[in-house]
């Protein structure tokens, strides 16, 4: 096949079912060629990932935790000996505590701030730091982040503040990453009905009020996500790096 992609080894991370932004990005990567390495959280969604990359050619599917930094050098490890060369990497992955995700942010605990920003910024950097060696034709890092890391959304509390250090990360990581031909962006998302997106309290009426008041009049398709994704880790948009770009049918341009 003869695809944008065709020859490149992805990695992807944040596969946990079939609604699973990831999994729409792993969609539109396979449609053009890529071969790609899907990674799993745990034992629990193991099953769920292998059936899915078992319906795309070329995959293989890894465990990893990514606040084990073990898992995540056993991973790199993996990958340099299946894959030699690594083209792309696309970090999908985030999490709060639920009782974080509702009331006020002024309540956030220690606790549950480190944890969010562990898994959803710093697991950003441990992955970057042990992948850009393996990009040795140079490469494409991407992740997903929210409207919420700028602006101050009813609910999203301590994640916001999570999505603010990852956007900044894609910069600093940007700007690091580059000199090696490695670039960094990440994909600023509306909202979409997903597993982590049930732990946000009255999801259903932040769809509602981008469906009034996004230029397009409706939410945002996963495979919307998934087709930037694909342009994104192709040479297509080689000269782009450092850059959150939103795919939200432009709701972050509205004003009241
Ligand atoms: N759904 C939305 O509305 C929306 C909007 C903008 C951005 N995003 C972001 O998109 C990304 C993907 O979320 P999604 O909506 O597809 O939900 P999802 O629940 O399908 O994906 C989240 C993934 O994070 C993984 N994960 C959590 N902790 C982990 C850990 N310790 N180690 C490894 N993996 C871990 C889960 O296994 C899961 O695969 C997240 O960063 C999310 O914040 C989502």
């Amino acid at each position: 096949m003869n695809g944008l992609l065709s020859g490149k080894n992805i990695l992807i991370m944040g596969v946990a079912n079939d609604r699973s932004i990831a999994w729409a990005i792993a969609q539109s990567l396979a449609s053009q060629g890529a071969a790609i390495a899907f990674t799993y959280e745990n034992e629990r969604v193991e099953e769920r990932v292998r059936k899915l990359a078992g319906t795309l050619p070329n995959t293989v599917v890894l465990p990893c935790n990514v606040t084990v930094d073990t898992e995540i050098d056993s991973l790199a490890a993996t990958l340099k000996e299946q894959f030699g060369v690594l083209h792309g990497l696309v970090h999908s992955i985030a999490f709060a505590k639920t009782e974080e995700l509702e009331g006020l942010f002024v309540d956030t605990s220690r606790d549950g701030f480190a944890l969010a920003h562990d898994i959803s910024a710093y697991s950003l950097v441990a992955v970057a730091q042990r992948m850009y060696p393996l990009m040795t034709e140079g490469g494409s890092i991407m992740t997903m982040t929210y409207l919420g890391a700028e602006r101050a959304m009813k609910n999203y509390n301590v994640m916001g503040v999570a999505k603010a250090a990852l956007e900044a990360s894609v910069r600093y990581l940007a700007n690091d990453l580059g000199q090696f031909n490695v670039r960094v962006n990440a994909i600023s998302a509306g909202p979409i009905r997903t597993l982590a997106a049930k732990g946000i309290k009255d999801f259903n009426s932040i769809l509602r009020s981008v469906e009034e008041k996004a230029p397009m009049r409706r939410t945002t398709e996963v495979a919307e996500v998934g087709d930037t994704a694909l342009f994104l880790m192709s040479h297509l948009s080689r000269g782009i790096t450092g850059e959150i770009i939103f795919v939200d049918n432009g709701y972050h341009i509205v004003g009241v």
